[in-house]
């Protein structure tokens, strides 16, 4: 058994998981600043929460983890001092809105019609004052924490704190969101003309989930597992 005793994961669960309310509709997100704060209204209750241990979500002062869910785009509005906002990187299939100031991320969109999760934004509740929101329901991208600095014989403990709160530990994402992006992926190369997938020699196809990696040639060996990763999460595979 693992000793987890101290480990710490993110500030919204390490005192243990405060259950969302059915009826919540949604609140107002603030950034950490004290003068002219961003605020966003995520108008409806959110989905999937989860902490996630990547290196491109935002986490608190201290936190190995970030908290974060989703909720339909259509939700989200910027409500004051947008100007502060700016996308920390253009080319990621996700593009978070920051503020300038504060380095704070508000929101997370996505522009890609034909990535899986197109109309749905990542959101970080914790910047809001409300009680309700969805509670976190497992922990993805453990193993990613290591690049954020944490040393590796550090792992047994964290994925231990992690099942003892209920978070089951994921290297990438839940079972069943992984399902669901493996099935839009093999729809979306059923419906591909059957040229481009039958000739090797047919010239790279365009991808069009995301728009960082490079194409990859149909019939080069790559496992539909592979270019689901890079389709997704826009680096290669993990
Ligand atoms: N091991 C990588 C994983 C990054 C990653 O794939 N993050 C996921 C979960 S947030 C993703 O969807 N990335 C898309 C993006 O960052 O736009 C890291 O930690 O940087
Ligand atoms: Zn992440």
């Amino acid at each position: 058994m693992a000793n987890t005793e101290g480990v710490l994961i993110h500030p919204a669960v390490d005192n243990g998981i405060r259950q969302g309310s059915p009826d919540f509709s949604g609140g107002v997100l603030s950034c950490h600043c004290t003068d002219k704060p961003v605020k966003i209204r995520v108008g409806a209750q959110t989905a999937h929460n989860h902490v996630c241990g990547c290196t491109k979500c935002w986490k608190p002062e201290g936190a190995i983890f970030s908290q974060v869910a989703v909720v339909s785009r259509d939700a989200v509005e910027v409500l004051e001092n947008g100007d502060k906002l700016e996308i920390v990187d253009t080319q990621a299939p996700i593009q978070r809105y920051r503020c300038r100031d504060c380095g704070v991320h508000m929101y997370g969109r996505i522009e890609n019609q034909d990535h899986p999760f197109y109309g749905l934004d990542f959101v970080h509740t914790e910047l809001s004052g409300e009680q309700g929101w969805s509670a976190p329901e497992f922990a993805a991208f453990v193993s990613s924490v290591i690049e954020s600095g944490v040393d590796p014989s550090r792992m047994d403990g964290i994925r231990g704190r992690l099942r003892e709160l209920g978070l089951h530990p994921y290297d990438t994402l839940s079972p069943p969101l992984m399902d669901a992006i493996a099935t839009h992926v093999a729809k979306q190369s059923a419906s591909a003309p059957a040229a481009a997938s039958q000739n090797a020699s047919a010239a790279p196809q365009q991808e069009t989930v995301t728009s960082s990696p490079p194409p990859q040639p149909a019939g080069q060996g790559e496992s539909l597992f592979g270019r689901l990763l890079s389709r997704l999460f826009g680096g290669g595979q993990r």
